[in-house]
């Protein structure tokens, strides 16, 4: 699990490191990384190091300053170095003469009227460009003159601390923003190194240690991690039987939509041993595709169960209503997706069926939770935080980066890095998924944790293969559309076990596909 602390918690540690490092140590620790990682991505590139070159672009800032310092360490090693100047008259100082002292060029950025020649070449041509426009200050776009010149970038891009026109806070990009190949940060994540755009901007992260540690109090929300999810992840034990190990039940799909009842059904299946029971108009169609699961026409005949998936395709008129209700005075923990979702938003009544000693998640997509709340997400984890209070539920809010907010304030995000789960029923096949693991009674959150990462993991093993992308295939992983052939939600379910052992791997320390981290 990795934490991620917000801009203002991680100026607060930083204040108090200074109270006991000298800031320009910290800066030098900071710039010592950024100029590692420089020189090894120049020479994974090119081979060497010596004699290739280098183009800082130098906001008004300390992130100016740490890619200024970054510079004169490469100038050490031989690479030629030219900053760009975005604010001549406001360039860390020390920063700058410690470049021009190792024998840096200097060019200025230019004017409003724009970009000036030399400054669009040297961005044109640096063999690797150092983002050092904005870090943690950054506020809205980028100006105008840095704009410009980060659209005149041509090659790798490595990041000081976030990639320049994200939000530090959101990862939301409003107009030009840099691509980072790699992006090297201080003492640990920022949210937009994990959220929206951001995600996908930063490229690979590495957390280089300045000292940090000891002043960062617990994050604001934490990253899960395959060796996290693979040692929470369910499985028989020795005194086990199918009644131990959790019982879910199904309440998803009708008679002429019976895929969702399927879908939802088989990440039930799939995730965890067990028992699944089905309770529904398609019980027929389940029984045959799936004989292990126990099927029966309504939610009062199903049986006991541990907790209950329901929503996926029971529709929003009198008898979707007729199920959700049913569900929810079962007094059992549940997770409400799709039509149980609309439902809720619409029908306020419903929530007093709920027993409010009993665990609720719900897991809506962006235009469920406007239904819910009245409003599309934009700072997607604090209007999860706001929404999961409101409600009293786990609230997972879906999309590319997944926020899971508990209402007692614990926050998990999943970054997918790629995006082979946006297809049509994978979020039913989800929702089997988090209700089985409740079943087996992971804590709501993590059951929402767990499920997320090896759902996002099944849809890239069934659309890539389990083994990682071939070398020299940059951005594979991070981008569906360099590697792999689409999928159905059918077949991410199938690839649900895979990513399971995988996971379990990773925590048991077995044999698994060598992974590149992030
Ligand atoms: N937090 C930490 O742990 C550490 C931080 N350090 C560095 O310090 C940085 C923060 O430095 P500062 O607080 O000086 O601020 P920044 O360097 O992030 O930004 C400040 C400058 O950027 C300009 N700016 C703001 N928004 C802009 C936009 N949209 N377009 C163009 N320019 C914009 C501002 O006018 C200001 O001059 C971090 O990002 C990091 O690089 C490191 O030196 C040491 C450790
Ligand atoms: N661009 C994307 N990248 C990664 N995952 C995505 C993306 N878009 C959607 N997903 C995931 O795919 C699933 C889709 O669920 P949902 O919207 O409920 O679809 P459906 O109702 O068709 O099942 C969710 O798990 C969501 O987080
Ligand atoms: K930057």
């Amino acid at each position: 699990m990795r934490g991620v602390w917000t801009p203002e918690r991680i100026r607060a540690a930083e204040q108090r490191l200074f109270d006991t490092v000298p800031e320009p140590v910290v800066m030098r620790r900071a710039a010592n990384g950024v100029a590692l990682h420089v020189r090894r991505l120049l020479g994974r590139r090119s081979g060497r190091v010596a004699g290739r070159h280098v183009t800082l672009l130098v906001g008004a800032g300390n992130n100016g300053g740490d890619a200024l310092w970054a510079g004169a360490l490469l100038r050490r090693r031989g690479v030629g170095v030219t900053a760009v100047l975005l604010a001549p008259d406001r360039t860390h100082p020390e920063g700058l003469r410690a470049l021009r002292a190792a024998g840096g060029r200097v060019v200025p950025a230019g004017t409003e009227s724009g970009l000036a020649p030399e400054a669009a070449e040297a961005l044109r041509r640096g063999d690797v460009v150092v983002d050092g426009v904005v870090g943690l200050s950054a506020r809205g776009g980028l100006r105008p003159l840095a704009a410009e010149a980060v659209a005149h970038i041509a090659g790798p891009v490595v990041a000081v601390d976030l990639p320049s026109g994200v939000d530090p806070v959101t990862g939301a990009v409003d107009g030009v923003a840099v691509s980072a190949e790699l992006t090297v940060t201080f003492g640990c994540l920022r949210p937009c190194h994990v959220l929206g755009e951001g995600a996908r901007r930063s490229g690979r992260v590495r957390v280089v240690d300045i000292g940090l540690d000891p002043w960062l109090e617990a994050p604001d929300f934490s990253v899960p991690e395959a060796v996290d999810v693979g040692g929470l992840w369910p499985v028989p034990d020795r005194e086990d039987d199918k009644y131990t190990q959790g019982v879910l039940g199904v309440a998803a799909g009708s008679a002429s939509f019976p895929g969702a009842a399927m879908l939802t059904a088989a990440g039930a299946v799939r995730a965890a041993s067990g028992m699944v029971r089905y309770a529904g108009p398609a019980a027929d169609a389940v029984r045959e595709r799936w004989p292990e699961v126990v099927a029966t026409g309504s939610v009062g005949d199903a049986g006991r169960v541990q907790a209950w998936s329901v929503g996926p395709g029971i529709g929003t008129g009198g008898s979707g209503r007729e199920v959700l209700a049913a569900v929810l005075e079962a007094g059992r923990p549940v997770v409400a997706d799709a039509d149980a979702i609309t439902l809720l938003a619409s029908d306020t009544t419903l929530w007093d069926a709920r027993d409010p000693d009993v665990p609720v998640v719900l897991t809506p997509h962006d235009g469920e939770f406007a239904r819910l709340t009245g409003s599309a997400p934009r700072d997607r984890v604090a209007e999860a935080v706001r929404a999961a209070r409101r409600y009293d539920v786990v609230l997972l809010l879906k999309g590319n980066s997944t926020v899971v907010a508990a209402p007692d304030g614990r926050v998990l995000v999943h970054p997918c890095g790629q995006s082979w789960p946006a297809t049509a029923g994978s979020g039913d096949v989800l929702t089997g998924m988090i209700g089985k693991l409740m079943a087996a009674g992971l804590d709501p959150l993590w059951a929402c944790g767990c499920a997320v990462l090896v759902h996002a993991r099944a849809a890239e093993i069934a659309a890539t293969g389990p083994e990682p992308a071939p070398a020299g295939a940059a951005g594979a992983r991070s981008s569906s559309g360099a590697v792999g052939a689409p999928i159905g939600a059918s077949a991410l379910v199938e690839a649900v076990p895979a990513a399971v052992r995988e996971t379990r791997a990773a925590a048991l320390g077995g044999p698994r596909a060598p992974r590149p981290s992030r």
